[in-house]
């Protein structure tokens, strides 16, 4: 087994007991990306000589036995969304080529102190808002298990990085989908925390009443361990639940005997692949042999959500964008003829098609005369559709169903399509309108692509899906499987 098998709690054992150093892991690390980087492209910024001057440091105060955080010496990739203080942070925008944060988002902050080493910055979607990378300004990232194919998005390259083994874990958002969505494209574990367990004071704003920030790993243990890291109150987040945080990994039990799953008709009705729905099933007869019980319900309203989410996420989009201005943030526009037509220029050369298609969208529906008809409608059914989950979850302790309807798809073949590409996320989407949490695990493939299983919880009830999830994984060996590269 490689080092890069192990779980992260073994790794950091071994660290403890200085059968090796943080500067070997971190040398190994820069070694797989620059074996794997040419094919995979998931760094839009590596941070060597800051990893390697970390790790040194964290090799000499173990050396001086000092206390070890959680994450200790672990090499961790984050999505470019998520501020770090001097370490460019683009959000895959042009727009902000030029942008060196002065200060750490919150997560980062505490990885600090969980004392993990950030190894570079990962491609993503221009501001989030896509489904596969494509629409990074910069270059796509591919998909390791075949690199014509997608990683998924919009944090495609958090899900590749850790499936090609360039990092030992990685920080995603997720606003409709960004994190469970890659994370099952490329066979890896992704889960979504509920709205408001983990701060997002430093994640670049897409549609704030929706995104949130969770962790990319090999396996569930890992998901969990990363979790606790990074969960809890955040007095800078004005939308942070102040819970108490259990511990995660000891809710990884293994026992799910009585467990009572909901499988909602509508996650594997037309327009999902036969082999998804398949390896669901199966998953489902896993459960069935463990003690578990499911039925089938309904989520009725499911229908409208995207249209819905499309409405919001795009209306809160054209909000908090309007801060890209090429004044406060952002690349200038030479020779304006005067302050509008810097705006405009700026904000027409900066921006990507994508992200100015959800301007204009958004900026239509919350304009007078038509907020009304859109906004607050959309708003309405986002209410049904929570009612949708509060009404399953009063019978069952876990939703399942796939993450995405089908495996990866291959590069260019959805991306003049916005709409085909908007309904990969309608097994995704539902459970952000609502604020639950969810993850999605490996349960098969599909000619050599990962499929991924949703589960998804009550909210703040992340222990019973990690539970669920771990049970499952304990039982199967799909998290094993790693692509050649
Ligand atoms: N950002 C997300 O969570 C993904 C979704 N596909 C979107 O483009 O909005």
């Amino acid at each position: 087994m490689s080092l890069f098998d192990l779980r992260l709690q073994d790794v950091h054992n071994k660290l403890s007991h200085k059968e090796l150093s943080v500067t070997e892991l971190v040398d190994e690390s820069f070694a797989r990306i620059k074996a794997t980087e040419a094919s995979i492209q998931a760094f839009l910024t590596l941070n060597e000589e800051g990893a390697r001057q970390h790790a040194a440091e964290l090799d000499k105060q173990l050396q001086a036995g000092a206390e070890r955080g959680l994450l200790f010496g672990l090499p961790a990739g984050i999505k470019d969304n998520i501020v770090t203080e001097g370490l460019r942070t683009t959000c895959a925008s042009q727009f902000l080529d030029n942008y060196n944060p002065i200060y750490d988002g919150t997560v980062v902050s505490k990885l600090k102190s969980a004392q993990s080493v950030t190894i570079g910055k990962l491609n993503m979607d221009e501001f989030a808002m896509g489904g596969s990378n494509e629409n990074s300004s910069y270059y796509p990232t591919r998909n390791p298990w075949n690199t014509e194919y997608v990683p998924g998005g919009s944090s495609g390259a958090s899900a590749a990085s850790v499936a090609a083994g360039q990092v030992y874990f990685s920080l995603g958002s997720d606003t409709g989908g960004s994190i469970r969505q890659p994370a099952a494209y490329c066979g890896i574990v992704g889960l979504k925390p509920t709205y408001g367990l983990v701060s997002r004071f430093g994640l670049v704003a897409f549609a704030s009443s929706l995104d949130q920030i969770g962790p990319l790993t090999k396996n569930v243990e890992d998901s969990a361990f990363v979790l606790q890291a990074i969960a809890g109150y955040d007095a800078k987040d004005s939308t942070s639940a102040n819970v108490s945080i259990p511990d995660y990994t000891s809710a990884l039990t293994g026992d799910v005997k009585g467990l009572r799953i909901a499988v909602p008709k509508e996650y594997l009705g037309e327009g999902v692949d036969p082999k998804v729905k398949e390896a669901v099933l199966n998953a489902l007869k896993v459960y069935e042999s463990l003690g578990a019980t499911w039925e089938e319900v309904s989520l009725p309203h499911t229908e409208y959500a995207i249209a819905a989410y499309y409405l919001l996420a795009s209306s809160e989009a054209s909000s908090n964008l309007a801060r890209f201005d090429g004044v406060r943030y952002g690349v200038r526009a030479d020779n304006p003829a005067n302050l509008i037509d810097l705006y405009r220029k700026s904000r027409s050369e900066g921006f990507g098609p994508e992200v100015k298609r959800r301007i204009m969208l958004g900026t239509y529906a919350l304009s007078s005369g038509y907020y009304d008809a859109y906004y607050l409608k959309a708003q309405k059914v986002r209410t049904l559709i929570k009612q949708d989950f509060d009404q399953v979850f009063e019978k069952y302790d876990v939703i399942i169903g796939p993450t995405a309807p089908t495996a990866a798809f291959k590069l260019g073949e959805q991306v003049g399509d916005p709409l085909t590409m908007y309904l990969n996320d309608i097994c995704t989407i539902p459970v952000s309108l609502a604020g639950v949490p969810a993850i999605s695990i490996p349960c098969g493939q599909a000619e050599g692509l990962p499929i991924g299983l949703q589960i998804i919880g009550k909210a703040f009830d992340e222990s019973t899906v990690l539970r669920t999830a771990h049970a499952f994984e304990q039982n199967t060996e799909f998290h094993k499987l790693r692509p050649q590269l």
